[in-house]
């Protein structure tokens, strides 16, 4: 079980944070949503050790976690291969890299170095890169954004073989409903400021989420930026 308990944190003068409570199974994939700015990638950054708490409990910075951001963050001078083999832990062999190349279609491309890549090439290679030391936790922040809508699709289900092959602890933060549903175990939806879950939905018995769930997030979704695009306008009034 991955705990967070009374978690305050704040950028400059705002509170992203006030109190925050979350609970989160091992093994499982969670999606987090919400509107664009609520606290998304700053929740990810405060599990992953990269930004302190002022207050509040959170789960050890485990040894062994594996973090995609937004951008594919590769090292320019060195090729596909060597990109992960540079993070790889001396314990793993280096045959991982092979089958893992081969799991997202990149064997043809061990050997290019990130210029001669695509969009979709970059971010399938950064993922790999956090996947190759077998982490327990992985944290994903938007990994698919940069791709269309047939390489998204391959990644989901590249992500989900992956997560069948040894069942790592999977946060994911994304915009896009389907890709929540398609992986997710279960969806958080973040709103309020600070940021409060708003709700939070587990698949039924039949492993899935019912249309019902699907209507319930998307009403959840558009409620939040109506008040997301309220409080912008009167902000912006109060600047006039
Ligand atoms: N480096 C920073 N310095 C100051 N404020 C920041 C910084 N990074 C983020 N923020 C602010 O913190 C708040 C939360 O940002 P965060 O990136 O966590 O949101 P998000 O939910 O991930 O948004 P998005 O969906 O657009 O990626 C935002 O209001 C943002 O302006």
């Amino acid at each position: 079980m991955l705990t967070i308990e009374n978690l305050c944190f704040k950028r400059d003068r705002q509170v992203i944070f006030h109190q925050f409570n979350l609970q989160l199974m091992d093994h499982q994939v969670t999606c987090f949503l919400g509107s664009s700015g609520i606290g998304k990638t700053t929740l990810l950054k405060l599990i992953a050790g990269l930004l302190e708490p002022m207050e509040g409990q959170l789960p050890r910075s485990s040894e062994s976690l594996g973090y995609v951001f937004q951008e594919h963050r590769l090292k320019p001078n060195l090729t596909v291969f060597d990109n992960i083999a540079w993070v790889m832990k001396p314990a793993i062999h280096k045959e991982r890299i092979n089958q893992l190349l081969k799991i997202a279609g990149l064997t043809h491309a061990k050997n290019y170095y990130p210029h001669e890549l695509s969009g979709g090439m970059k971010q399938r290679a950064s993922i790999l890169r956090a996947l190759v030391n077998k982490p327990d936790l992985i944290l994903m922040d938007e990994p698919f954004q940069a791709l269309d809508s047939q390489l998204k699709k391959e990644m989901l289900q590249f992500i989900q073989t992956l997560w069948s092959e040894c069942k790592p602890t999977i946060l994911l933060v994304t915009h896009d409903l389907e890709e929540a549903v398609f992986l997710g175990h279960r969806i958080i939806v973040l709103g309020n400021t600070p940021a409060q879950i708003i709700g939070d939905f587990t698949r039924d018995s039949y492993h899935t989420f019912t249309h019902d769930i699907h209507l319930k997030i998307e009403k959840l979704l558009e409620k939040e930026m109506e008040d997301f695009r309220g409080n912008t306008e009167l902000a912006s009034s109060d600047c006039l």
